[in-house]
C-alpha cells in the first residue's frame, strides 16, 4: 500500500478533493459538526467519489497530531506530493513567469502563508532549497488554505544554480533586502520576474545575494526593522502584478 499522511482544515481538504481527488484516500468528519459548510464539503467529497466517515472529535485531534485546529475535518492522502521541476513549470507557461523564491524558510506557518499569497498574486511557482528549509508539512498545507494544491512548490538542490538558470531564461531575479538602497517601486517588474526572499532570522544567504540581478527594499515607514517574510512576499508579488496590468493597459 502507498504511504499516506494526514492533512486537515476546510481549505486544505477541499482543495485536495477538488484538485487531486485521486490522492485522497479517506475523509474523516467530526460527529460534532453538522453545519452547512460541512454539508457542502461532504457533497464535494461524494461528488469526487471519495469515501468519508464520521469520527469523534478526540480521535480527529489525534489524527491531526493535536498541533493545529482541524475544524472538524481531516483527510488521509497519498504521501507523495507530485513535485515538479522548475523546467516543467517554466515550459508550460503562457505568460512571462512570476516566481517566488524562498531562501531557507524554517517556519511552516510562513511557508503556508507564502504559498497562499503566491496563489493570490498569480505566481507560477514557489521555489525553495530542498535542504535547510521547511518542507510542505501538514501545518504548511493547512495555513496555505488550499494553495499547496494550486501553486507548484518546487524544491531544488542548488538555489544559486537555479537562480542562474532563471537568469538564462531572461527572468529578472530580484532579492528583497530591507537595507537595499533601491526601492522596489523604482524597478521595472512588468516582465518575467523571480522575487527572492530571505529566511526568518538571517535573511538571504550570501551566495543568493551575490547571484540575484538586483537587491531592492520595500520602503518602511514605521519603527519595525523588517516585515514578516509572507507579508513582504505579498507586497513584492502584488507590485509585480500591478505593473504587468498597467503595462497591458
Ligand atoms: C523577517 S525578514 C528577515 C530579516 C533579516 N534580519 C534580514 O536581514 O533579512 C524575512 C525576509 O523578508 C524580506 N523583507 C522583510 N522586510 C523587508 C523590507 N522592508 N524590504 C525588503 N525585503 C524585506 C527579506 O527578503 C527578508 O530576508
Amino acid at each position: 500500500m502507498s504511504d499516506t499522511r494526514y492533512i486537515f482544515g476546510f481549505h486544505a481538504v477541499t482543495a485536495k478533493v477538488r484538485h487531486a481527488p485521486d490522492a485522497v484516500k479517506e475523509v474523516f468528519i467530526s460527529t460534532a459538526r453538522q453545519d452547512g459548510r460541512m454539508r457542502d464539503l461532504i457533497r464535494a467529497v461524494e461528488a469526487a467519489g471519495v469515501k468519508w466517515v464520521q469520527m469523534e472529535p478526540a480521535r480527529l485531534d489525534g489524527l491531526a497530531g493535536g498541533a493545529a485546529r482541524h475544524q472538524g475535518v481531516v483527510a488521509r492522502v497519498l504521501a507523495q506530493i507530485p513535485y515538479r521541476s522548475l523546467d516543467d513549470v517554466l515550459d508550460t507557461l503562457s505568460e512571462p513567469p512570476l516566481l517566488l523564491v524562498l531562501d531557507g524558510i524554517q517556519d511552516p506557518h510562513n511557508l503556508g502563508a507564502c504559498l497562499r499569497v503566491a496563489d493570490a498574486a498569480g505566481a507560477h511557482a514557489v521555489v525553495a532549497p530542498r535542504d535547510r528549509a521547511v518542507g510542505l508539512n501538514a501545518t504548511a498545507i493547512k495555513v496555505a488554505s488550499g494553495a499547496a494544491d494550486t501553486v507548484p512548490y518546487v524544491t531544488v538542490t542548488n538555489l544559486a544554480r537555479s537562480l542562474r538558470e532563471m537568469k538564462e531564461r531572461d527572468i529578472l531575479t530580484i532579492g528583497a533586502a530591507g537595507e537595499a538602497d533601491k526601492s522596489m517601486y523604482a524597478l521595472d517588474q512588468s516582465g518575467a520576474v523571480a522575487w527572492v526572499l530571505g529566511a526568518e532570522g538571517d535573511g538571504m544567504r550570501r551566495l543568493t545575494r551575490e547571484t540575484v540581478d538586483v537587491l531592492a527594499s520595500i520602503p518602511m515607514h514605521g519603527t519595525v526593522e523588517s516585515l514578516n517574510v509572507s507579508v513582504a512576499s505579498g507586497v513584492c508579488l502584488f507590485e509585480a502584478r500591478r505593473q504587468r496590468s498597467a503595462r497591458a493597459g
